[in-house]
Formats: C-alpha cells, sequence, structure tokens
C-alpha cells in the first residue's frame, strides 16, 4: 500500500534532521505499528504519509504511485485520528459529523458508529461538553466517516476506559478483517500485542526493528523455560534450556518427583524489546 524509501525530514527551523532515512512498505491488509519513544519522528512519519508534510527526501510511494502526483482525492480513502481531537466545540457530535461528512464522496452510516462507540444518546450534545473520552471516541467515529481504506491512528485508545478500549480495538480488527490497512501509532505495548501483524521500532531517527511481534519476540527472547518447585521444604527456582526439554532428564526428574508451584516459557515482552531497541523506558 505505502513504501518509504530513505526517508529523511527536516523541520524549517531545526537544524538536526528528525528522520534519517528510513525504510519500510506497508502491505495491504494489515496493522502496521509504528513505534518508539516520545518525539523520535512517529507523528511527523505519520503526517508526510498523509501529505500534511511535503519537502521531505528520500521516496513514498501509495499503491505504486509517487505520494506527490496525488491530489485530493487521495483522502477520499485514507482515515485519519490525530492524538488530539479536533472538533468544533459548540457543534453537537452530530453536527460535527455532517460537517466532516460533506467533504468526502462516500459516506458511513454515522448513526451506526455512534451507537457501537456509546456515544449515540449523546449526538445532541455540544462536543465542549464531551469528556476525554468522548472525545476520543468521536475523533475515532470521524477517521471511519468516508469508509476508509486506510486508517491512521495515532493513540487511538487514549485516554479511554478498558471497555471503551475494547471496543475501539476490536473495530480496527474488524475494519482489517473487511480488507482494511492501519497505520498505528501506540505507546501501549498490549494494543500492540493484540492488535499489529508487524511492527517498526523508531530510534534516533532511524528504523532500529522491523518484524511481526512475534518473530521479535522469539528473535530477543531467551528460549529458557523457568520452573519452580519445592525442595527440601522451601521454593527452588531452575531455568531450563527449552528446546532440549524433552530430553533433559533432571526437568523430567523434577516434574515428576516434586511439588511444582509455577512453570513458565521466558518470553520477552514487546516492553522489554522496546527498550532493548530503542535505549528508552516505555513509561518515560
Ligand atoms: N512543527 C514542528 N516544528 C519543529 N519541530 C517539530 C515540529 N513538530 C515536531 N517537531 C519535532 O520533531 C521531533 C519528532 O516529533 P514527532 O511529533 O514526530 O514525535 P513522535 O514520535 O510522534 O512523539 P510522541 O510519541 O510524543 O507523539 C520532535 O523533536 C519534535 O519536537
Amino acid at each position: 500500500m505505502f513504501a518509504v524509501k530513505d526517508l529523511s525530514f527536516t523541520y524549517p527551523k531545526n537544524n538536526e534532521k528528525t528522520l534519517k532515512g528510513i525504510s519500510f512498505e506497508i502491505q495491504e491488509g494489515e496493522i502496521f505499528g509504528l513505534l518508539g519513544p516520545s518525539g523520535v519522528g512517529k507523528s511527523t512519519t505519520q503526517k508526510i504519509l498523509i501529505k500534511l508534510l511535503e519537502n521531505y527526501q528520500g521516496e513514498v510511494t501509495f499503491k505504486g504511485k509517487d505520494l506527490q502526483c496525488y491530489g485530493k482525492e487521495f483522502y477520499q480513502e485514507i482515515g485519519v485520528g490525530f492524538e488530539m481531537p479536533v472538533h468544533f466545540s459548540k457543534l453537537t457530535a452530530e453536527e460535527n459529523l455532517t460537517f466532516f461528512k460533506k467533504l468526502y464522496a462516500n459516506n458511513a452510516d454515522c448513526d451506526e458508529l455512534l451507537k457501537r462507540v456509546g456515544l449515540y444518546a449523546d449526538k445532541d450534545k455540544q462536543v465542549g461538553e464531551f469528556s476525554k473520552g468522548m472525545k476520543a471516541r468521536l475523533n475515532f467515529v470521524r477517521a471511519l466517516l468516508n469508509n476508509p481504506k486506510v486508517l491512521i491512528l495515532d493513540e487511538p485508545t487514549n485516554g479511554l476506559d478498558p471497555k471503551n478500549a475494547r471496543i475501539i480495538k476490536d473495530m480496527i480488527r474488524e475494519f482489517r478483517q473487511a480488507g482494511g490497512t492501519v497505520i498505528l501509532t501506540t505507546h501501549l505495548m498490549n494494543d500492540v500485542d493484540e492488535l499489529c501483524n508487524r511492527v517498526a521500532f523508531m530510534a534516533n531517527g532511524v528504523i532500529a526493528e522491523i518484524d511481526s511481534p512475534k518473530s521479535l519476540k522469539l528473535k530477543h527472547g531467551q528460549r529458557v523455560v523457568e520452573v519452580e518447585y519445592i525442595q527440601d521444604s522451601a521454593p527452588v527456582k531452575q531455568l531450563f534450556d527449552l528446546d532440549s526439554l524433552k530430553n533433559n532428564e533432571e526437568f523430567i526428574e523434577i516434574v515428576k518427583t516434586k511439588e511444582i508451584i509455577t512453570i513458565h516459557s521466558k518470553e520477552t515482552t514487546l516492553d522489554d524489546i522496546f527498550i532493548k531497541v530503542t535505549g528508552v523506558d516505555t513509561d518515560e
């Protein structure tokens, strides 16, 4: 869908490049996570992909054609949900959606979407009276207004309680199942684990790692099993190599004869990988 090659970008007032030659491809029908520490250039990359920032170096193509060749028709296929929702606060939710709908040739069923995200009963309320989470849900509905083929989402579950976050994540998954492509930026590695087919970790203006979450976990994880058991009335922990487990006499003997407290394969998490490849903690 998108192919990005050697993309570099410097903001006019900055001396240093924000993007220092990044390359990646986003396949049709995948949920692609663009991850990395705050300020690394994720939103900048998204803004280039949606033609909000020009004057970049390198090549960006959409469906095989240079992005710069596209005019306004490009936006008919793209749904964008920025992190900071921009709505008309004096207008109601429905009036906001009606306004934005007029920009597009193709329209989704707004009532259905409002019902799905739990905002139908509030559709006649002024958006200025909405909570942060309600604005985030309305923002997501807005991204789907034109029945897009590509969704570009920046922190779509930010400010949402677990129930509403679940609804949005289900809708993102359903969008993909219906053939849509999603480019997702988030700091929530659990969301990434649940949703993304592939992820790119950005660090210092370049892409440090790009692969499926599963492959990254295998690559960065320890292939070991930790067994915790009772030995002489006290708990003991022991590590065993996962790949040779079935022939490991000592492991088999422990499982057969000891009281086992826990057994865990010591897979790494995306949080661990984030810290390892970007050098920054996800909480920072
Ligand atoms: N309009 C701008 N003018 C100058 N510098 C900018 C501008 N917008 C962003 N930057 C700088 O570019 C860098 C990358 O910003 P960007 O918003 O792309 O980061 P990000 O990875 O999306 O961060 P976050 O996770 O906090 O949203 C930062 O150093 C930021 O200060």
